[in-house]
């Protein structure tokens, strides 16, 4: 009788139960779409959403950390599903999901915000009054307030001024070290010259390194679950965005008890960011200062680190472009006096410099992927991108399909001598939600590629590291390298 009974459970119900774990996402997030869709002829993207909970995480895993082949997640689907619309059905970050690697569909969905919006579940981490939560016309005024002084012509003239005698009391101290992990090197001094550029932060090494840390926390609460209690990533976040917030506040005191002082006449972003009015003629609140302050310096010092860290990375293992990136920056050095810094306008006639810094962004891929959340069933030629689905744009993806770009691994300036394709560059994204600090970034790596050529030399210590490719992608050894002048 017990052999009966065991033989019945071995023969049905361990396969239905196993049935039930694969088709369990299926009959949870696709069946309702089809039978919703079917009334008006919409197909359901290819794809598959995985095992219950996980979805495709650990697929996902396994080619971000194990094979570090992260765009095989996607090549692999193209083998099995064919090239269908663009985008396929999977379930990734605990939400049934749509990954989107063509640039027609990126396109439509960036420039589509009717359609598809942006949401944060970790709002309290990022802040409620930032630019990068905020939506509607609020987000329209602090967006256009920080394009226009980040990204305008003015506003890189003085970046241009202000950054360089940072930039170069960085690496003068750097030749002195020798050895060293350049992306600790990097975010201390890209925080220190970041913090006096936006709000005149007077920072020595000790508050640096806790300003350092407390970013780091915010990072990690990004992505987090939005559980908030203590020894959770999302309650330590909150936590850090705190202590940031308290030492610009003290900022902003100062300036509002002295308003004759220097800082408070300055037109840095502080600055600035008090002077902004709304269309009915009101000052921003304090908050809204102090969050689209943090905001900036926070991802202003991260990027350019970042960025500039694959310069050294990149640059030594190209000797060729090395030498002439140097060639050209030593001609625009002998034309410059004793002393004398570059202007915006000698970096834009660095062509080649620039064809550099442009293919370091393209390499890089430092923000790989952009979220969004279709707000009701949208139809895209005939195939449906469902409500309520996240909708995952692979950008990365469009920078290393040898589709879009020649043998797209090889680190190569020169493709530059041609446009890429429209739609086949995004790496800052697009529409109303794309980076407000494009040229700033291109500038502050144009100003580093010039001073490391004509001063220094540095080889990579563990030129075999492995590149890792999570929470974003970065040489594993923080590019350890050994440094001194020419
Ligand atoms: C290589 C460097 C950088 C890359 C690759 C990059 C990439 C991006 C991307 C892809 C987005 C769009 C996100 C989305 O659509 O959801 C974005 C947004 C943004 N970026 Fe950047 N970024 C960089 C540097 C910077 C810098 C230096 C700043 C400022 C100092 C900045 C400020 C912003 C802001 C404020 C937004 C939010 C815009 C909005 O929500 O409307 N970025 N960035």
């Amino acid at each position: 009788m017990l052999a009966a009974y065991c033989y019945a459970i071995g023969l049905v119900v361990v396969p239905l139960v196993c049935w039930l774990l694969w088709r369990w996402n299926y009959i949870r997030y696709v069946a309702p779409v089809i039978s919703r869709c079917s009334k008006v002829n919409y197909k359901m993207p290819l794809g598959q959403l995985g095992l219950p909970f996980f979805g495709e995480m650990l697929i996902f895993l396994w080619y971000f950390k194990i094979l570090r082949q992260p765009d095989d997640f996607i090549n692999t689907k193209r083998l099995k599903y064919g090239d269908n619309v663009g985008f396929y059905r999977t379930h990734l970050f605990g939400s049934p999901s749509i990954v989107v690697y063509s640039p027609s569909v990126c396109k439509f969905v960036l420039h589509s915000s009717e359609r598809f919006k942006q949401e944060w579940p970790t709002i309290e981490a990022l802040g409620s009054n930032s630019v990068i939560t905020l939506q509607g016309e609020r987000h329209t005024l602090l967006k256009n307030f920080l394009v226009n002084a980040l990204n305008h012509r003015d506003s890189l003239t003085r970046t241009v001024e202000q950054v360089q005698p940072s930039v170069v009391a960085a690496l003068e101290s750097w030749s002195k070290k020798g050895k060293f992990i350049a992306k600790d090197e990097l975010r201390k001094a890209t925080l220190e010259y970041i913090g006096k550029y936006f709000a005149h932060l007077e920072l020595d090494p000790h508050k640096i390194d806790a300003l350092d840390k407390a970013f780091v926390g915010i990072i990690q609460g990004f992505r987090a679950q939005p559980w908030n209690f203590p020894g959770t990533a999302y309650h330590y976040a909150i936590k850090c965005r705190k202590k940031v917030i308290k030492i610009l506040r003290e900022e902003l005191e100062k300036r509002k008890a002295d308003a004759d002082s220097a800082e408070a006449k300055s037109n840095d972003l502080m600055g600035r960011l008090m002077q902004t009015k709304d269309k009915e003629g009101k000052y921003l609140e304090d908050e809204e200062v102090l969050q689209n302050l943090l905001s900036s310096i926070h991802i202003g010092y991260t990027s350019i680190t970042d960025t500039v860290g694959w310069a050294l990375y990149f640059l030594a293992k190209s000797p060729h472009v090395y030498q002439k990136l140097r060639e050209e920056n030593m001609e625009m050095s002998k034309q410059k006096g004793e002393g004398e810094h570059l202007t915006y306008g000698d970096i834009m006639t660095l062509k080649y410099t620039n064809k550099v810094a442009e293919e370091i962004i393209r390499m890089a891929n430092i923000s790989g992927f952009v979220f969004r959340k279709a707000i009701d069933d949208v139809e895209y030629e005939g195939y449906v991108i469902p409500k309520g689905w996240q909708v995952i744009l692979w950008l990365r993806y469009l920078h290393t399909n040898p589709e879009h770009f020649e043998d797209p691994m090889c680190f190569n300036p020169d493709r530059w001598d041609e446009r890429p394709r429209f739609g086949t560059y995004l790496p800052f994204g697009g529409g109303a939600r794309s980076c407000a600090g494009n040229m700033f970034t291109r500038v502050n790596l144009a100003i580093f590629l010039h001073y490391l050529s004509i001063g220094y030399k540095w080889e990579l210590l563990n030129p075999n590291t492995e590149i890792k490719y999570l929470s974003h992608p970065e040489p594993a050894d923080g590019v350890a390298v050994s440094f001194g002048k020419h």
